[in-house]
């Protein structure tokens, strides 16, 4: 690193005083030799800088992305990687700069190669029969690769399940509020949102569709939902926001049911019934209207419905608010560890779209492979083998499509050469 002045070539110009750093391929972020001028910001100064550097006839403007694919392209970075850096730089809460910064480490990449290279391993015991015959190879070879195989299919699994994991980090967890008409749901929202992000209104009814805003809550992202008040209606358009609020309830990792405390006990049916089959946590708000101290309010509420998480609150006032704000995010805290863990102890992976789509079909092929009865060469013809063969080859390369090597032949080679044959 130079401590240097930055001087236009033509005018002598000083344009700037600043560091300059060489790095040398192939040590560098793009595997070529590389200059970066440590500038100050300022619009002026870039300016004159990029204009100086564009004199030069060989120099010009990167592309957009143009550094991390060439990065890709020199193999210092995989697909995953760079799916990381992108996450990295996007991402808006601590959780998710953790887990990008997994990915860009190349945690990701270390496990799909090391899946690839299983299922390779087993179609190079497939190939080494189609090849040499099956007098010449030991006779447990089948048995090998479906073991290899089997071993890939639960590692596949797994990681598809980690992908709801992923969403967590990724999207965050979801927060439903819902309860009767009127009870304060949107004007929760919008305070959560800290805008008027939904109408409120003292006409009972007034929220129809589901309403969806993401959150920063104690540092997690959340998507908290806002859904029509659940109520026996003959208004077709408010049946229909009531059939999505269900769906939204029954989709969210929270569920959060506000309450009037002046109406405790005059809940319909159908919202009696929602809230024992969802256990959710319950907000009684309006405390403000009625002369109930706040543990009254939770003695009442708790005769009525034997919830776990209750607060008692007023929106309007603020008496609660603050106990009911620290008191839920400890609890989303709880529901994020829990999700994530989901009895492991590991970091989640970012299993994205992109890699489900992938991982879905690797595990088809090899479904396929698994299911074609090579228990024992006796029982497969040698089509049979060639087929079994291929869906190996195709799952290598569904997941040699996540990290961008799909270069199958070549490494099938180098492992086919090292196969030990006795020949
Ligand atoms: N007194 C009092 N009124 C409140 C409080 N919170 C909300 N309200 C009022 O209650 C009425 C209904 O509030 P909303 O937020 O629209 O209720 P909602 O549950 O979304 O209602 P629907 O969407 O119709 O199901 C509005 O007039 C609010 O101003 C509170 O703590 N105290
Ligand atoms: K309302
Ligand atoms: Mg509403």
């Amino acid at each position: 690193m130079y401590r240097c002045e930055v001087i236009h070539p033509q005018s002598k110009e000083v344009l700037d005083s600043g560091l300059a750093v060489y790095f040398k391929g192939p040590k560098s972020f793009t595997g070529e030799d590389i200059v970066e001028f440590h500038v100050h910001s300022g619009r002026a100064i870039l300016n004159s800088v990029l204009s100086a550097l564009s004199t030069f006839p060989s120099l010009r403007l990167a592309e957009p992305g143009e550094f991390t694919r060439r990065a890709f392209e020199s193999g210092r970075l995989d697909l995953t990687e760079v799916e990381g850096l992108h996450d990295l730089i996007n991402a808006d809460t601590s959780s998710q700069r953790q887990a990008a910064l997994q990915a860009v480490g190349g945690v990701l990449r270390q496990r799909f190669e090391s899946l690839r290279g299983t299922i390779l391993r087993a179609l190079s015991f497939v190939e080494a029969v189609i090849d040499f015959g099956e007098e010449e190879v030991e006779d447990d070879v089948f048995q090998e690769a479906r073991v290899l195989a089997r071993k890939a299919h639960t590692e596949v699994q797994s990681l598809l399940a980690d992908y709801r994991r992923s969403e967590i980090v990724r999207s965050g967890l979801r927060l439903a509020i819902f309860g009767p008409p009127n009870a304060g749901k949107s004007t929760l929202l919008n305070f959560l949102a800290k805008r008027e992000a939904a109408i409120v209104t003292n006409i009972p009814g007034t929220t129809r569709d589901v309403l969806e805003v993401t959150l920063d809550l104690g540092g997690l992202p959340v998507i908290v939902s806002d859904t029509a008040g659940i109520r026996s209606t003959e208004d077709i358009v408010e049946k229909i926001g009531i059939e999505r609020a269900i769906e939204a309830i029954d989709k969210a990792d929270v569920k959060l049911c506000v309450l009037d405390v002046a109406e405790l006990d005059k809940a319909s049916a159908e919202l009696n019934s929602m809230i024992r089959r969802v256990k959710p946590f319950l907000l009684i708000n309006k405390l403000d209207s009625r002369p109930l101290t706040p543990s009254q309010a939770l003695a009442l509420a708790k005769e009525q419905h034997n919830a776990e998480g209750v607060w008692a609150a007023s929106l309007q006032s603020g008496v609660g608010v603050d106990a009911f704000m620290a008191e839920l995010g400890a609890k989303l805290h709880d529901t994020y560890a829990a999700q994530l863990e989901h009895g492991r102890t590991d970091t989640p992976l970012v299993i994205n779209a992109r890699h489900r789509e992938h991982l879905q079909g690797a595990l088809q092929f090899l479904d396929a492979f698994l299911g074609q009865g090579l228990e024992g060469e006796q029982n497969g013809s040698s089509d049979d083998i060639v087929f079994a063969a291929e869906e190996l080859r195709y799952a290598a390369q569904a997941i040699g499509a996540i990290t961008g090597r799909i270069d199958v032949e070549d490494i099938l080679d180098t492992i086919f050469r090292e196969f030990c044959i006795g020949k």
